[in-house]
């Protein structure tokens, strides 16, 4: 399985923010997203993800093959942090919840409800899901926000460990995980031309 992007264009709240971005990657390849912020990282994710259509370009991906990671985390509040995964877990049609919990370091929390958890505590019980769903292809946007540094270690091995397994991953992060055979992609040159006025390119706007 190859996920192929060709000459993408995408917008958030209509006003287009990439064109021809371009990318590739094959099984056991990572790929790092990177550009200040607004250049629309997460806009790409979310494109990539099948959450919002492209403008333009074309984006080859077998169907249901991401797993996608969002700022939010997605939990149910009220259920327990194994009740959570096993929720996730039977959505995606299977994994191992047990196996999940362990690897996230999350064994001696697995009967606390979510919204008792700490923000890290929350963030590593949200990449846990990504474990059980058994997908693939990792979308992962700024998955290592309000982890400390044993735990962004520990998520770059999981990382390291789902490319080793043959999978693949695409990350917006302003923070160099450590993952040393991640190739990374600069945003900045596949800015959109035509920005709608007021969205800070001043050049543009002149001729509006
Ligand atoms: N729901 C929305 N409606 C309209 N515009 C939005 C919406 N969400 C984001 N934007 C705008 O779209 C642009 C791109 O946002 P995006 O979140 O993709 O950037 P990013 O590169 O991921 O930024 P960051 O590094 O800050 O996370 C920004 O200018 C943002 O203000």
């Amino acid at each position: 399985m190859v996920l192929h992007v060709d000459n993408l264009s995408c917008a958030r709240g209509g006003v287009p923010l990439l064109e021809g971005v371009t990318l590739s990657l094959v099984p056991g390849q990572a790929l790092v997203l990177r550009g200040p912020n607004g250049c629309g990282k997460t806009t790409l994710l979310r494109t990539l993800a099948g959450l919002q259509p492209p403008l333009a370009g074309q984006i080859s991906l077998p169907p249901d093959a991401v797993a996608y990671a969002a700022h939010a985390d997605g939990l149910k509040s009220t259920l327990s942090v194994a009740e959570n995964l096993r929720f996730w877990a039977a959505i995606y049609g299977g994994g191992d919840v047990a196996g999940a919990i362990a690897r996230m370091n999350l064994t001696q929390l697995a009967d606390r409800a979510a919204q008792n958890l700490s923000a890290g505590q929350k963030r590593r019980l949200g990449l846990a899901r990504l474990l059980v769903t058994g997908r693939p292809v990792w979308m992962l946007d700024e998955p290592t926000v309000s982890l400390d540094a044993a735990s962004v270690a520990l998520f770059a091995d999981v990382v390291r460990d789902h490319l080793a397994e043959g999978g693949m991953a695409l990350m917006a992060t302003h923070i160099d995980l450590g993952i040393s055979e991640a190739r990374v992609l600069d945003l900045s040159p596949f800015k959109a031309r035509l920005r709608a006025p007021g969205t800070g390119d001043s050049f543009d706007e002149a001729f509006l």
